[in-house]
């Protein structure tokens, strides 16, 4: 099982950094959470700041962890490892991919992310639609009371 960190990387306006990789790579042409591969005695949050710096040229402060998916492909299997950044310095100079784009979290299902993505992708949708969920229950609380 190859370990990859997966930025959730978000700016001063909450939009969330994708990029698309580039012809060549694994998943050319999919979008995906920028990161890569966790090397020997390195922690997640060290191997995410270190793949950000070199791919994309930007400072990040890792925040947390978001969640794990696993996705077996033809030649490897793979355990994702999103974790939640923010984005501090830099302008992005692109390696790997072809294309970035900042994105509001409610637009993130237009886009064809890699397959090891599709979960992470769910459950940032499904955590914003949260807070709307909870905003109804209150407005039904008062009415029953
Ligand atoms: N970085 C990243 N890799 C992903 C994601 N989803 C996904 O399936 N992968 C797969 O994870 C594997 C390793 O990621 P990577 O290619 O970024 O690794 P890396 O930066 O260390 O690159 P390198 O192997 O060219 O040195 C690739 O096969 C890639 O397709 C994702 O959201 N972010
Ligand atoms: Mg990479």
């Amino acid at each position: 099982m190859i370990e990859v960190t997966a930025g959730i990387i978000q700016n001063a306006s909450k939009k969330v950094l994708i990029t698309r990789r580039k012809a060549g790579k694994h998943l050319a042409g999919f979008w995906e959470f920028p990161g890569g591969k966790i090397e020997a005695d390195e922690t997640p949050e060290v191997c995410l700041a270190r793949e950000i710096m070199e791919e994309l040229n930007i400072g990040i402060s890792v925040r947390s962890h978001f969640m794990d998916s696993t996705y077996d492909y033809d030649t490897k299997s793979i355990c994702l490892k999103g974790y939640l950044a923010d984005y501090l310095e830099g302008d992005i100079i692109l390696t790997d991919h072809d294309q970035y784009k900042w994105v509001a979290q409610s637009e993130l299902s237009k886009y064809e992310f890699a397959p090891a993505d599709i979960p992470i992708v769910k459950k940032l949708m499904h955590d914003l639609e949260l807070p709307r969920d909870i905003k109804k229950l209150k407005s039904l609380a008062k009415e029953l009371l």
